[in-house]
């Protein structure tokens, strides 16, 4: 008889890599790289238990785990024998929702064309805003669904997920509901924090002044409507503040009109120029900006003190051929350092493991800081390291189970998470099982 009833133990791991088993919210500087890894004995393997509620609330040797645990029956034993087991990874900046590719534009910058050069010419994202507009409620759901699924199975389990191909209330509200039914039918698979991006370019027939008022008198008011109606929630309020785009005076309004919603300020700086827009959104104490190529020295200060994550992507350096940001100086300096995959119709790509392989070739950083910002601080840039991020007791069971000798080979092997991944557990169940191959 048991006493007890469990969700789910993962038993006989090779490594159970936690990240942090002390309870931080993010990591900075040297404790990047110093990540809290357990190794199996010879003839004592690794045990994650979760609870009815897809908590975690035991981790432990296999010996220890079934004494605790003899009188308790579980709903799924998961013999993860050979496997390493790692954290759900968080994906922390993504455009999902969209309609139409871009691979003619991939083409141009191949034979030299850069990214605002075709942006100024109607294309980029103006090309994505005009199919995206005209594409139904249901086809974007559709492509949205299917994308997630691919994002869950490369082992992300909390994604970021931005509007932004609208630019005006009607697309982006149809945006804002694409993501929220996929919050609500996907949430046993993967869990999305929103962001509302109305401002991410100006429209064909606008001035950024009236752009601006358009997103802070017409959009953000429709939104915050839709909110109070139960049909919409969003949780971020993101801006492309870059020069040509919404400069620092107009984006600081923009932010501020979420920030008074009770949306966190997580937003794109300082990608393409100079312009000072970290500078400026750590003077607005903004929780997280990401890109960040072209952050100056005293922003890089003012992060580190304001606790503001930096989001790296990595993607967006390698297919515009950018100057990497100055991520080694960034984390020195005590930044807490995130990645996201920024996939969008320029950088397709949906995979983390690739994004951290990406990290340490282009950005320089090592294999712990990866694997931390693609963890830890990700959930922190969301608000949502209290839940996610790091394998600990208290903290919700999303797990990703790898077919490899060590855990490194997530990031080591490129392109081949959809060979080492066997599996990923989302709060306790089990979300992705790969079906053995030839
Ligand atoms: N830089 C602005 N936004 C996106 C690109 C969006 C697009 O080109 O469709 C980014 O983060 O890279
Ligand atoms: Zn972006």
């Amino acid at each position: 008889m048991s006493d007890k009833v469990m969700q789910l133990l993962v038993h006989s791991a090779r490594q159970i890599v936690q990240v942090t088993s002390s309870g931080e919210n993010f990591l900075t500087g040297g404790q990047m790289k110093n990540l809290k890894v357990i190794t199996a004995k010879p003839d004592d393997g690794l045990s994650v238990v979760a609870d009815k509620t897809g908590t975690i609330v035991a981790i432990g040797y296999d010996s220890e785990i079934r004494t605790k645990f003899r009188n308790t029956a579980f709903e799924r034993t998961v013999d993860a024998s050979d496997l390493c087991i790692l954290p759900g990874f968080v994906d922390a900046h993504t455009h999902p929702v969209w309609a139409g590719d871009r691979v003619h534009e991939f083409r141009m910058k191949l034979a030299g064309a850069t990214y605002m050069s075709i942006h100024n010419a109607g294309g980029g994202i103006h090309y994505t805003v005009e199919h995206t507009r005209r594409a139904s409620e249901d086809e974007l759901y559709r492509l949205l669904r299917d994308r997630l699924l691919r994002i869950l199975r490369s082992g992300t389990t909390v994604v970021e997920c931005k509007s932004g191909y609208g630019l005006n209330v009607e697309t982006e509200l149809k945006m804002l509901r694409v993501l929220e039914r996929a919050k609500r039918e996907l949430s046993s698979f993967i869990d999305i924090s929103i962001t509302f991006c109305g401002a991410h370019a100006i429209p064909k027939d606008m001035t950024e002044e009236t752009a601006t008022r358009e997103v802070i008198e017409e959009q953000l008011p429709a939104v915050a409507r839709s909110i109070r109606l139960g049909e919409i929630s969003v949780d971020n309020i993101d801006v492309f503040c870059e020069k040509g785009v919404f400069e620092l005076e107009n984006s600081k309004k923009i932010l501020e009109a979420g920030r008074e919603m009770g949306f966190r300020m997580n937003f794109h700086a300082d990608e393409l120029y100079p312009l000072g827009s970290a500078e400026m959104g750590a003077s607005i104490k903004a929780e997280a900006m990401s890109h960040l190529e072209q952050i100056s020295e005293k922003a890089i200060q003012e992060m580190a003190k304001n606790h503001c994550v930096g989001i790296i992507l990595p993607t967006t350096v390698y297919i515009l051929r950018l100057e990497p940001p100055p991520v080694r100086k960034m984390i020195e300096a005590g930044v807490p350092i995130a990645l996201g995959s920024d996939f969008n119709p320029n950088a397709f790509c949906l995979s983390m493991p690739m994004v951290m392989h990406l990290a340490c070739m282009l950005c320089r950083m090592s294999l712990e800081e990866a694997l931390v910002a693609s963890t830890l601080n990700a959930a922190c840039s969301l608000g949502l390291s209290s839940k996610y991020g790091s394998i600990e007791v208290g903290k919700k069971a999303d797990l990703v189970l790898l077919d490899a000798p060590t855990w490194e080979h997530i990031v080591y092997q490129f392109g081949e998470h959809d060979h080492l991944i066997q599996m990923v557990v989302k709060n306790g169940f089990v979300a992705y099982e790969k079906t053995p191959s030839l």
